[in-house]
C-alpha cells in the first residue's frame, strides 16, 4: 500500500442515504477498499452512518451505522452526503440543508438536479461546499466531469447519445431477438437498471432529466427537464422495428442537445428525447443492452465519444466513489469543485421549430400518380424529400420518404395531412432519422 504519511488529513466521514441498488455497492467498495481510497484522498474515508428506510431488512449491513432517520443523520457530524434514495421529496431538503452546514454533497439523482441544480448550487455557495454528480448520467462514463472541466475551454455545439440503459435494453432486444416489451423491462428491472418506477424510464423522463444536466453544463445555461422536448419508447412498434430493419436502419432512444443558429444568427439551445433511426453504420447503432454512449462535438476538440456501462448497481457506483475521492480530496488540500456555470444563458428553443429529418413509412393505393401527389404535399409544407423507396404489392404499395432538415412543426403538419389523403391507406411509421446512410 502507498505509504502511511500521505493519508494525514482529518477523516472524511460520510453519510449514506439509501442503500438499494447503487447504495450497497458504494457500502461495499468503501469498506472493501478502504485503505486505497484513503490514501488515494489523502486522508481516511469512514462510512459513519446509512440511512434506510427498514434497518431490520439489513442484516448484512453493519448494524450500528444504520438509521431509518436520513434527516438527523444528514445533520450529524458527517462531512459529506452522498444520496442514492432517488427522488425529489424529502431528497431536496435534506441535501439543501446539507449543503448549507458546509456538508458536500455527491448524488446520482437526476430527477432532483434536473429540476433543482440552480438552488442546489446556491446552497453550495453560501458554504463553499461540493456539489458532484458524474453518477447522474451516464453511468459509470466520466462525461460529466469533461463537460464541466475539460472541456471548460472549448465552444461545445451538440451533445447526443444513448443515456437510458433500459430503453437501450429493450430496444436492443427487440431488434436483435424480437423479444417482447414487458418480459425485457421486467429483465431490465431484475438488473438493477431501471428506476423504481420503471415509467421513468419507458416514457422519457429519465432520459430528458439527462439531457436537462447535459445541456445546462455543454452551453452554459440552465436548462430543465421540463424545457426538454421528450418522447419515450412505448410508442415505438414491432412495425417501426421492421420499417427500420428493411432499410438497414435501427431504432435508437437518443437525447440530443445542440446550438441552434437561427436566421438572424441568434443561437438558442435545442434539448430533446425521442427515438430516433440510426443507419446500422452509425456508431450509436452498435451500442447494445444497457451499455450508453454520448458523443460531444466541440468547435477545437472536435468529436469525442464516450461509451460505457450506463447503469448497475457497481458501474454506477464506480462514478459515485470517484466522486466522492474528489470531495474528499478538496477538504484535505482546502480546495472546490466548479461551480455552477450558467453565463450564457440561451433562450431554449421550442421542439417546432428545431430542424430535424423525418421517416415515414406508408401504405398508399398502387395507382399512377400516387407519388406525385404524396411529394406535392411535402412540397407544400417546405419539407423538401431526401429519398424515396417504392415497393409494389397487390393492389397496394409501399412507400418510404426520408426528409431532408425542416422545421418539427413542418414535418408534423407534413405527416398529419398525409395521413388524410385518400390515396394514403395507413402511415405505417413515423421516426426521426439521424446520421447519413452509407
Ligand atoms: N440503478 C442504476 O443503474 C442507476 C441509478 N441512479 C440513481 O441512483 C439513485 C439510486 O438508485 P437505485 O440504487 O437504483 O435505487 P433503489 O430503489 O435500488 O435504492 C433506493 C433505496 O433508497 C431507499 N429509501 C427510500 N426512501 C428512503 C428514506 N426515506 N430513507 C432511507 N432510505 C430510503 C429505498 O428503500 C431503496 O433501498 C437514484 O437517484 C437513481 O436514479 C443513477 C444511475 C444509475
Ligand atoms: N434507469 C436508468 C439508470 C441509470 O441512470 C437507466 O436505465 O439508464
Ligand atoms: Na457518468
Amino acid at each position: 500500500m502507498t505509504a502511511m504519511s500521505t493519508v494525514d488529513g482529518k477523516t472524511v466521514r460520510v453519510a449514506l442515504l439509501g442503500c438499494g441498488t447503487v447504495g450497497a455497492e458504494v457500502a461495499r467498495l468503501l469498506t472493501e477498499q478502504a485503505d486505497e481510497l484513503a490514501a488515494r484522498a489523502g486522508a481516511p474515508v469512514e462510512l459513519a452512518g446509512i440511512a434506510v428506510r427498514r434497518p431490520d431488512k439489513h442484516p448484512e449491513l453493519p448494524q450500528h451505522l444504520l438509521t431509518n432517520d436520513a434527516a438527523a443523520l444528514v445533520e450529524s457530524d458527517v462531512d459529506v452526503v452522498v444520496e442514492l434514495i432517488g427522488g425529489v421529496d424529502p431528497v431536496r431538503e435534506w441535501l439543501l440543508t446539507a449543503l448549507r452546514k458546509g456538508k458536500s454533497v455527491v448524488t446520482a439523482n437526476k430527477a432532483l438536479l434536473a429540476e433543482y441544480s440552480a438552488e442546489l448550487f446556491e446552497a453550495a455557495d453560501s458554504s463553499g461546499a461540493d456539489l458532484y454528480f458524474e453518477a447522474a448520467v451516464a453511468g459509470a462514463i466520466p462525461l460529466l466531469r469533461p463537460l464541466r472541466e475539460s472541456l471548460a475551454g472549448d465552444r461545445i455545439t451538440k451533445v447526443m447519445g444513448i443515456v437510458n440503459g433500459t430503453t437501450n435494453f429493450i430496444l436492443s432486444a427487440m431488434d436483435s431477438t424480437g423479444a417482447g416489451y414487458a418480459e425485457t423491462l421486467d429483465e431490465a428491472s431484475r438488473l438493477g437498471y431501471a428506476e423504481a418506477d420503471p415509467t421513468a424510464d419507458v416514457d422519457g423522463y429519465d432520459a430528458a432529466s439527462k439531457a436537462a444536466i447535459l445541456a445546462s453544463l455543454a452551453f452554459h445555461t440552465r436548462v430543465t427537464a421540463s424545457d426538454v422536448h421528450r418522447e419515450g419508447i412505448s410508442n415505438v412498434s414491432a412495425s417501426d422495428i421492421a420499417a427500420a430493419k428493411a432499410l438497414g436502419r435501427t431504432v435508437k432512444l437518443l437525447s440530443i442537445c445542440e446550438r441552434v443558429e437561427g436566421e438572424d444568427g441568434a443561437e438558442s439551445v435545442s434539448a430533446r428525447v425521442h427515438p430516433v433511426m440510426l443507419p446500422r453504420t452509425h456508431p450509436l447503432a452498435n451500442v447494445g443492452g444497457a451499455f450508453n454512449a454520448v458523443f460531444v462535438e466541440a468547435d477545437a476538440a472536435g468529436s469525442l465519444m464516450f461509451y460505457g456501462q450506463g447503469a448497475g448497481g457497481a458501474p454506477t457506483a464506480s462514478a459515485v466513489l470517484g466522486d466522492l475521492v474528489a470531495v474528499a480530496r478538496n477538504r484535505v488540500l482546502g480546495g472546490r469543485g466548479p461551480r455552477e456555470s450558467a453565463h450564457a444563458q440561451l433562450p431554449v428553443r421550442p421542439m417546432g421549430q428545431t430542424p430535424t429529418r423525418y421517416h415515414v413509412s406508408l401504405d398508399v393505393a398502387d395507382k399512377p400518380g400516387v407519388l406525385a401527389q404524396v411529394a406535392q404535399v411535402f412540397a407544400a409544407h417546405e419539407v423538401s424529400i431526401a429519398a424515396v423507396r417504392q415497393r409494389d404489392r397487390h393492389d397496394t404499395a409501399s412507400l418510404v420518404i426520408v426528409t431532408h432538415l425542416a422545421p418539427d412543426a413542418a414535418l408534423e403538419a407534413t405527416v398529419e395531412a398525409i395521413g388524410k389523403m385518400d390515396v394514403v391507406n395507413e402511415v405505417v411509421s413515423v421516426m426521426r432519422v439521424e446520421g447519413e446512410d452509407s
